[in-house]
């Protein structure tokens, strides 16, 4: 089968750090592919070179072989909590329709079937009823559920969502977990960095397991199992240091 997305012998650096090296690596079509590794394996890093929003010292990112440059409308990317300014004036509803524009340009102001785009995501997500509310008001759960309401309001075939269970309560996880199988029934892949190893089995079919570099990719079947989880948790350890 091609896969969707390949990576060619990444490497990434921070400030002449590496941070990922040699990574190849790719991703296949309509799967739930988990990203795991210890704090600092670069997780992150491999999900933010795909967006594009680092560029690598070197190697090549493809999106059904060319590339990723020109396919990034069809990626909706949710970011860390922590990574986003809550504090900006936008209603709920705003920043769902944001969702919107990379259908449209910033020029061109939403129209009613953006709208009702929105507020039908708001309701998968079971956010519809604070529409009207600040983002900045919400709980973080509220906050990550209206950010994967943005990402379902772009109707994109990619989803890459960094930590989205992180600091949620297990209402929102199972919710989120449920959207991903429904939407991967329509034909969605999802990408997504998970730190809980005990739920990896259970909420995905693919894993890549990282440490700076790939230490195995593939089904859950064929890679996930205690001999891999080791070298990457265990036997790595201080490799990023
Ligand atoms: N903007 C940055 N400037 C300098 N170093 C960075 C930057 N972002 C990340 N790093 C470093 O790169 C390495 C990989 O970070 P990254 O955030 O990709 O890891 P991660 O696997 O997502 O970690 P975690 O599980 O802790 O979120 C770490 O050593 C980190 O300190």
């Amino acid at each position: 089968m091609t896969p969707l997305i390949t990576v060619k012998d990444l490497n990434v650096a921070y400030h002449e750090k590496p941070a990922l090296w040699h990574v190849n690596m790719s991703i296949q079509e309509n799967s739930r592919t988990a990203i795991v590794g210890p704090n600092g394996a670069g997780k992150s890093t491999l999900i933010k070179s795909i967006m594009k929003l680092i560029r690598p010292v070197s190697g090549k990112i493809e999106i059904e072989g060319r590339d990723a440059r020109h396919a990034l409308k069809r990626v909706a990317y949710v970011p860390q909590k922590g990574e986003v300014n809550w504090d900006f004036p936008a209603t709920v509803l705003d920043v769902v329709l944001m969702g919107r524009y990379v259908h449209k340009g910033w020029i061109k102001r939403p129209n009613r079937k953006d709208e009702s785009i929105a507020l039908s995501a708001l309701e998968t997500m079971k956010m519809e009823g604070f529409r009207n509310r600040q983002i900045s008001e919400l709980s973080g759960g509220q906050k990550q559920r209206v950010f994967i309401a943005r990402a379902i309001a772009q109707d994109a075939d990619i989803y890459i969502m960094d930590e989205p269970l992180q600091g949620i309560d297990i209402t929102t996880e199972k919710l989120i977990i449920d959207i991903m199988k429904q939407l991967q029934q329509e034909g969605k892949t999802f990408i997504v960095v998970h730190h809980h190893l005990d739920t990896v089995e259970e909420y995905f079919d693919h894993v890549v397991i990282l440490n700076k570099t790939v230490i195995a990719e593939g089904t859950i079947g064929s890679v996930w199992n205690k001999k891999n989880i080791n070298r990457a948790y265990y036997e790595m350890s201080g490799a990023h240091d």
